[in-house]
């Protein structure tokens, strides 16, 4: 499918955007192995999420929804999960696969799971190797670097495990194989990730200790279902915050977005560039930070140096923050990033294009890129490769772009943030 972006007037009005990815795939998994009910409102139904509800389905959970916006997981208990008649669909959803190994790693029985052309390009060994370490069978394709994976669990010993990247999704499939553990179970990192599953395991009942690098939990704990309202999802907050920053004119407020510093890098790095965003209505809902964003017009966005702790606060807002950068005065360099290279596409690639297409000087780095801003950049047709994170940077840049912009295959947006032409277009002047 392609889509047609004409240059905005500004964004002006008050919005909402859909439930937050990362906590929706953990409120299915944890609510799966709870006892009881587990309710989640503002589930968000993009086609990663829905992949997650699908892997489940096939463990023997019984899960309703998502209808207006409301999952119900009826869970099974730690011990409770079924073998799958047949092969798990990860889908687009790196969080999907690896989050599901770690609770399989710890399942008596056997699974396979798979996933898209994409998916099946993503390395793997970040977590086969340590659920490996903890006594899982796990084979695929290049020794368990790429799926298909197999995996016979069972019986799983806790591990203290320093993780070479710094990964949410690595950190918690040690965690959830933990859960499966006598003993407790500790992982390390680099540098701080995202903490949702943290937050929500001691939501549902389980022990844990984080302190800034690591997370201790105990293991073969109680977890019992909850009532989960998911905050709106930042990652797709600052598709409107960069479009707003940069057109004249705007004055734009998303409420009830997910505000968890482990997530909130795109406002920080935006302030710093010159930002006009204002955070209103701060709350903790069901464990995490949640607050309104007011985003007026910038007066000027200058670029900025991004490395080290504040990257995994902004992964996946690379390059939309990349599009900023293409129209703020001077230089913006974001280094440390090599993670990119192993995202739905190569985002350092994929986001170098993407810019060059509409006429920004922007280099690729080995880490990152270097972008050199310019007066104004053209609208022009572009292709999203099939990363939903791509197609959304597309469409920003074609709303601060003179002329029009063709999107083409713009449907993967569905995967993180369905309705967002809908949403564009209803505060795009
Ligand atoms: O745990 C999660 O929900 C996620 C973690 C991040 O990936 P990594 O753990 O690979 O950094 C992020 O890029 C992804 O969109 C979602
Ligand atoms: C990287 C992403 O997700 P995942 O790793 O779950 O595919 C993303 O949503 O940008």
């Amino acid at each position: 499918m392609d889509m047609v972006i004409q240059p905005t007037g500004g964004l002006r009005g008050t919005v909402t955007v859909p439930g937050d990815k990362s906590i929706s795939h953990r409120a299915v998994m944890i609510g799966a192995l709870a006892e009881g009910e587990t309710l989640i409102y503002n589930f968000l139904p993009g086609e990663d999420c829905l992949s997650t509800i699908n892997c489940f389905r096939k463990l023997g959970v019984v899960i309703e929804g998502p209808a207006e916006g409301m999952v119900r997981v009826i869970g099974r208990g730690l011990a409770g999960l079924q073998e799958p008649g047949d092969v798990l669909d990860a889908g687009n959803s790196g969080t999907t696969m690896r989050l599901a190994l770690g609770i399989l790693a710890g399942q008596k029985f056997f699974s396979v799971i798979t996933g898209d052309d994409s998916l099946r390009r993503r390395p793997m060994a970040r977590v086969t190797e340590p659920l490996r370490l903890m006594g899982a069978h796990i084979e695929g394709r290049q020794g368990g670097r790429l799926a298909p994976l197999a995996v016979h669990g069972g019986k799983l010993r806790p591990i203290c495990y320093n993780s070479p990247v710094a990964s949410a999704q690595v950190k918690s499939a040690v965690l959830f194989a933990g859960l499966f553990a006598q003993g407790d179970t500790v992982v390390s990192e680099p540098h701080r990730s995202r903490d949702h599953t943290e937050r929500m395991l001691r939501h549902f009942g389980a022990e844990l200790e984080a302190d800034d690098k690591s997370v201790r939990v105990k293991g073969l704990p109680r977890l019992t279902g909850q009532v989960i309202k998911v905050p709106g999802d930042i990652s797709s907050a600052a598709f409107l915050l960069v479009a707003a920053c940069v057109s004249p004119g705007s004055d734009l407020t998303i409420t009830g977005v997910g505000l968890n510093p482990a997530r909130s890098g795109i406002i920080d790095a935006l302030s710093e560039m010159g930002a006009d965003i204002t955070l209103q209505n701060l709350r903790e809902e069901g464990g995490e930070p949640v607050g309104d964003i007011r985003v007026r017009s910038a007066v000027k966005l200058t670029g900025v140096k991004l490395g080290g702790e504040i990257i995994p606060r902004l992964i996946d807002e690379v390059p939309v923050l990349a599009v900023a950068a293409a129209l703020a005065e001077g230089k913006t360099e974001i280094r440390d990033a090599a993670e990119l290279k192993v995202k739905e596409s190569n985002r350092i690639a994929s986001t170098a294009r993407l810019l060059s297409g509409f006429g920004a000087s922007v280099e690729e780095l080995a880490d990152g890129l270097s972008i050199k801003g310019v007066r104004s950049l053209n609208g022009c047709a572009c292709e999203s490769g099939g990363d939903h994170r791509i197609a959304m940077a597309a469409a920003v840049a074609g709303l601060l772009a003179s002329g029009q912009t063709l999107v083409r295959g713009s449907d993967c947006i569905d995967i993180s943030f369905p309705g967002f032409k809908n949403v564009l277009e209803s505060i795009s002047l």
